[in-house]
Parts: structure tokens; sequence; C-alpha cells
């Protein structure tokens, strides 16, 4: 019977994964699934260190982006495989961007506009994506990312703002008065 492969440790160069303890994944919020804080968690705090799957351009256009898989994905930056000798086309410009699905946690990450307390940072050499808190999480916070400004769902945070449900000195507290 065979056995698993090993590796040496001290002298392999293997990059280190990560997942902070008291991370929660809420199942039903307004949201979907959302990861929760919960336990307080200090400001520049790694959260987790993600695997990317970075997709082939042409397949995401066909295949991907007509499905849910889309709604998770990240844009990358595509580098192309080797080229195979082929014909050179200059009419057929090789894309320099494509998307990625991130495995583990970071799929999970909700948009918020006005409350996001984590950033990410991406590792193109590595295919790794890396999460963090941008500020002080108290336990019980939702832990949110900013999607950019063009959503492709409504946002329910956009209509708690709307309905007014926000307290006015805090709505203040975030204008820039400059
Ligand atoms: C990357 S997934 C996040 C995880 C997702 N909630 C789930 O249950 O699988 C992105 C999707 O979450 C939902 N979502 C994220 N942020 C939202 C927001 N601010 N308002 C409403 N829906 C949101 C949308 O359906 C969006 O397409």
């Amino acid at each position: 019977m065979g056995s698993l492969a090993a590796v040496d440790v001290d002298s392999v160069d293997g990059v280190p994964l990560l997942r902070a303890p008291g991370l929660l994944l809420v199942m039903d919020t307004p949201k979907g699934r959302g990861v929760f804080a919960g336990r307080n968690i200090p400001a520049h705090t790694l959260l987790e260190v993600c695997p990317v799957l970075v997709l082939d351009p042409v397949e995401n256009e066909q295949h991907v982006r007509k499905t849910d898989l889309y709604n998770y994905t990240y844009n990358w930056p595509y580098t192309p495989p080797e080229s195979t000798g082929g014909s050179t086309n200059q009419d057929t410009k090789t894309p320099t961007t494509t998307q990625a699905v991130i495995l583990g946690l970071g799929s999970m990450f909700n948009h918020s506009t006005m409350r996001q307390n984590v950033g990410w940072r991406r590792d193109v050499k590595n295919l790794l994506m890396t999460y963090m808190t941008l500020r002080d999480v108290k336990e019980g916070e939702e832990l949110c990312i900013s999607y950019g400004s063009r959503l492709t769902f409504r946002d329910t945070d956009a209509e708690e703002m709307a309905s007014g449900d926000e307290d006015e000195n805090e709505m203040l507290g975030k204008i820039n008065l400059t």
C-alpha cells in the first residue's frame, strides 16, 4: 500500500495558511450567509489567508458569467500560459484581467458601503487572498468588505440607511467635514 506524499517542512518553500479564531458563519441574514465576529477582534488582525482559483478568461465570459458563481468572483490579473507556438493574431488581444474564485471564508464576506471593517489584499504570485480587520471589531459585528460601487444586487444596507434607521449622530460622524 502506498503512503501519502510528505515534504521536509524545513527545506520546502511553503506558504503559511491561517484562519483567525472566533469567526462565525451565520446562515440566515438579510444578505444570506455572512461572517461575524464571535469575539472582540483588534484592528489589523489577519483573519484568513485563502487560496485562489484563477479562471480562464474565455471560460469566465462564456460560462461562469452566466451562473451564480460569478457573484463570488473577484477581478484578478491574467497571465496567459506560456505560448505553445501557435499562430499569433494581432487582432486578437490577450486579456490582461480575468476573475478568480476565492476559496475558504473569503467568498463568504458580504458587502457594506458604510460599515466595512475588513480589507483584502491580492498575493498574485502565490495565488492567495488575505483578509484583515481595518479597525477594532466588536463581538457580534458582521465582518464586511467593500465590493466597490457597481453592485449586482440590492444593497440591504442602503435600504436601511434610506429608511432612516441610522442614528443621526452616527451619520454625522461619517460625513467628512473639511
Ligand atoms: C460573495 S457572496 C457573499 C456570501 C453570500 N451572502 C452567501 O450566502 O453565499 C455575494 C452575495 O452576497 C449577497 N450580498 C453581499 N452583500 C450584500 C449586501 N450589502 N446587500 C444584499 N446582499 C448582499 C449578494 O447576494 C451577493 O451576490
